[in-house]
């Protein structure tokens, strides 16, 4: 259930995120252009439904998404996802749930939900590009489950075998989307050889 996204392109834009040189602007855009890439990648086996069209030329038949995803960002860090995930999926509805880890304990601490009510029977794509230990994404996908969702894709920039592992766990029904699979965790909780802080370098330390 985990889908590594490794077109060459994705390749480059995570290379640019990666690099400690890389200044704020530029890693925002390669976020935003490795989101294009993720969330078409994740729509990828999506239901279609046929739809008329007309060309300029003559009638035939189109497609449209049967049942767009419900779009989640993680504050801070996956709020610099959310506008090409919504280019993507232009009609789709957006919710949104703040959590800070706690870099002493690495216990994620909720501060914010904003979410439809009911989301059974919907898709749901929770956007963060970080997945480390797992816990503020195993936190989101408590409260997505919680409001019925049962068909939830977590779609992430780099994932740590540990946080896949521990969603493997906790929601083995969880399916997740990341442009690579890091090494390991260092002693500090943070992503081997990762990107570093996610939300500081898209905007700034706190
Ligand atoms: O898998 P975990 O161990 O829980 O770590 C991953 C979380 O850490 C980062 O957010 P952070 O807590 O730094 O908040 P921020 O986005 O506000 O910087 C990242 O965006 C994830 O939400
Ligand atoms: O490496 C990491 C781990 C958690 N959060 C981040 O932003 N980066
Ligand atoms: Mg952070």
């Amino acid at each position: 259930m985990t889908l590594v996204v490794d077109h060459p392109l994705a390749r480059a834009r995570l290379t640019t995120v990666r690099d400690a040189r890389t200044d704020r602007p530029t890693f925002r855009d390669a976020v935003r252009d490795l989101t294009t890439m993720l969330v078409y990648e994740a729509l990828r086996d999506a239901p279609v439904t046929e739809t008329p069209v007309t060309t300029p030329v003559a009638d035939t038949v189109g497609a449209e998404l049967t049942a767009p995803p419900v779009l989640v960002p993680v504050l801070r860090a996956g709020l610099g996802m959310a506008t090409a995930a919504h280019a993507q999926v232009p009609g789709a509805l957006m919710g949104f749930v703040g959590v800070a880890r706690d870099e002493e304990t690495l216990q994620p601490t909720p501060y914010m939900e904003s979410l439809p009510g009911d989301l059974a029977g919907r898709p749901v794509f929770v956007l963060d590009p970080m997945l480390a230990t797992g816990g503020s994404m195993a936190h989101t996908i408590d409260l997505l489950v919680a409001r019925g969702a049962d068909d939830v894709t977590a779609v992430c920039v780099v994932a740590a075998p540990e946080g896949i592992a521990r969603l493997g766990e906790q929601h083995p029904d969880v399916r997740i989307v990341t442009a690579t699979i890091d090494e390991r965790l260092n002693e500090s909780g943070y992503i081997v050889p990762g990107l570093g802080d996610a939300g500081d370098r898209q905007f700034g330390a706190m």
